[in-house]
């Protein structure tokens, strides 16, 4: 219940909602309910045929907020009516007011299932907002263990099924209860007594229904999340089609997707299944009450009961079949809700993730980078693996620092704790003596220019690409970017120029077209540190000199630590830093570290880095 309120909690303000959707339900409710309580004079006019009789005790009633009034009001017009104009006058006068009430009733209903249907459209609205918001909010880290095709399932489907079941479920639980509460106060006015007996069978039905719709909810957790690993198949096979086509698993890649499409239809049945027999049981179980009624009711006006009439019986048997149906609806809903709670549960879940980076209440605002950075004795874990280990280190300003070693050595991790892509668990970073944590993530990550390994585009033009939602960049800004990156020409040659799209992750774009666009991407804004990720994807040799040269201009008056794989880049570094098992095992220039005969040494003889 709770997870359903928090639900509920998006559609703030609840208040714009729930008044007009009291007021015209409430109004549905109580014209519903007179429409039933026409039966019974319809009855008595077609049943008594001398009218005088009628008007002997026909008074005027006087006013009470109850049925009975409304009741009574009624019966004095049909009888003047029935007086004056005789039983076909009666009868159209009853025809006239039940038009009356059922256009009044129906207009409430379409009022207050709008404002239901904008309610429910509001809080899915807000909801994958606030989710989306949250996950490109939440840390890097938090991506390296989540599945993608999870976090992709809870954004639209989940949110999706909560759409289905939760705000339904709101509609039902504020409607049919007041048609209930209508309809019970016209069966009470009728028969007390046999209205007792009524509510004495109804718990029954409800253990009935609450054993059906019991297992519901497990089920639905699992089905959402077995949804979550069929988006994460779908996105890996289209994402990796060139190795599947390549090594031909393409049938290795359609079992795995139809195992998990067979185990998700299969929860899904089993969820149809009971979901399915909520509705039939309880029709049963209220015909069966029905029925009850109608031995009991039915002999009370055999016996002369005073108590019941045979057009008040007659009466009170259509109310009731009118009470089975939102009672039928209350408990369909309860077998639907379950799989909007879990689905809610999920969703919430994402929106609850803490995130692990973020910034101190009292972080400054860095606008430039003077003198250095510095690693303090820095202790990076993953988990139980330790990957970096009291690491201490100092990146003057205007230096280029390559960072070397073998693989899982610890480069990468160290390049990420800079932006802040990870904090580490011991030790400090500063620039210009202020500790990294201290200073907003955003005025850090301006100060630099980022490029990986990966070259990552967005499907969107060459200029969105480079601009990258940046404020106040001119085209010119953006080609003086792409001539640094020796991009610019041939952005000139594509169709549209810098309003050319790149494709799905470029696609569109060679491998060191893609490396140029990030390049410029990176160098827009002239930040002046650079944290670069050599790519070691070999291109052909003019494209990696063109690659080789936007990078040199790129460094030029900046700040630059690279995870180097070429030696001419490390050739060129001013110091180059060696790391092994996530310490420093050595540190200076090319000239320096060859004349040892350390790890540095040994992986030039190796021939670890690239000749380009
Ligand atoms: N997200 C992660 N979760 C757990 N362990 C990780 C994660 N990322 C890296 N590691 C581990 O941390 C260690 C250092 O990884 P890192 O990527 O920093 O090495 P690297 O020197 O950059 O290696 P390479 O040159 O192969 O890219 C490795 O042993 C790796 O297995």
């Amino acid at each position: 219940m709770k997870i359903y309120f928090r639900i509920l909690s998006f559609a703030k303000p609840l208040s714009k909602f729930a008044i007009p959707y009291s007021i015209s339900t409430v109004l549905y409710a109580i014209f519903n309910t007179i429409v039933f309580s026409l039966l019974i004079p319809v009855l008595n006019v077609l049943f008594n045929q001398d009218p005088t009789k009628n008007l002997e005790n026909n008074q005027f009633p006087e006013f009470d907020f109850t049925f009975e009034y409304l009741s009574h009001l009624f019966n004095f017009y049909l009888n003047q009516f029935t007086v004056t104009y005789g039983h076909k006058g009666a009868l159209i006068f009853v025809a006239a007011v039940l038009v009356t009430c059922v256009f009044i009733s129906n207009i409430s209903r379409y009022f207050s299932q709008r404002v239901i249907e904008n309610l429910r459209i509001h809080t899915l609205k807000n909801l994958r907002k606030n989710v989306f918001e949250k996950v490109t909010n939440l840390h890097i880290h938090f991506f390296n263990n989540e599945r993608k095709g999870d976090i992709i399932s809870k954004i639209t489907s989940d949110v999706q099924v909560v759409q289905y079941s939760v705000t339904n479920t709101l509609q039902v639980i504020v409607k049919e209860p007041l048609l209930i509460i209508g309809y019970l106060i016209l069966l009470f006015s009728i028969s007390a007594k046999l209205t007792f007996f009524t509510l004495l069978l109804l718990p029954v039905s409800g253990l009935v229904i609450a054993q059906i719709v019991k297992r519901l909810k497990a089920q639905a957790t699992e089905a959402q999340s077995s949804f979550g690993i069929m988006v994460s198949l779908v996105d890996e096979a289209i994402s990796g089609m060139r190795i599947i086509k390549a090594f031909n698993a393409t049938g290795y890649t359609q079992e795995k997707f139809n195992k998990e499409n067979n185990y998700y239809s299969n929860i899904n049945k089993s969820i149809a299944k009971r979901q399915q027999l909520a509705s039939p049981v309880s029709e049963f179980l209220g015909v069966l009450t029905l029925s009850g009624i109608l031995i009991y009711g039915g002999s009370l006006v055999f016996e002369n009961d005073s108590n019941i009439t045979a057009a008040g019986f007659i009466t009170y048997i259509g109310a009731f079949s009118q009470l089975l149906r939102p009672a039928k609806a209350i408990s369909e809903s309860f077998s639907n809700i379950y799989q909007g709670i879990a689905a809610g549960e999920r969703v919430l879940e994402l929106i609850d993730t803490p995130s692990i980076i973020t910034d101190d209440e009292d972080a400054t605002e860095i606008a430039e980078f003077k003198h250095a950075i510095n690693f303090e004795e820095v202790d990076f874990f993953y988990g139980e693996k330790h990957v970096l280990n009291q690491l201490s280190l100092q990146i003057s300003r205007g230096k280029t620092i390559a960072l070397v070693g073998p693989s899982g050595a610890g480069k990468s991790t160290l390049l990420d704790l800079i932006p802040r892509f990870i904090d580490p668990q011991k030790g400090k970073i500063s620039i210009d003596g202020k500790d990294i944590k201290n200073i907003t993530q955003y005025s850090l990550r301006n100060l630099m220019g980022i490029v990986n390994q990966e070259s990552i585009l967005f499907n969107d033009t060459i200029a969105n690409n480079i601009i990258f939602g940046r404020q106040g960049f001119t085209l010119e800004q953006v080609e003086e970017a792409a001539k640094i990156a020796n991009a610019h020409e041939f952005i000139s040659k594509t169709d549209k120029g810098y309003q050319t799209n790149v494709g799905d992750r470029g696609i569109k774009l060679s491998g060191g077209q893609k490396q140029r666009i990030c390049i410029a991407r990176a160098v827009l804004g002239n930040p002046p540190i650079m944290l670069l990720d050599e790519a070691t994807s070999s291109l052909d040799t003019e494209s990696e000199k063109l690659v080789q040269e936007a990078l040199i201009h790129l460094m030029a008056n900046r700040t630059t630590i690279i995870i180097a794989h070429r030696l001419s880049t490390i050739q060129n570094a001013d110091e180059i830093i060696v790391l092994e098992n996530g310490k420093i095992i050595e540190k200076g220039t090319h000239q320096e570290l060859t004349q040892h005969k350390g790890l540095y040494k040994k992986l030039i003889n190796m021939q670890e880095f690239t000749n380009h």
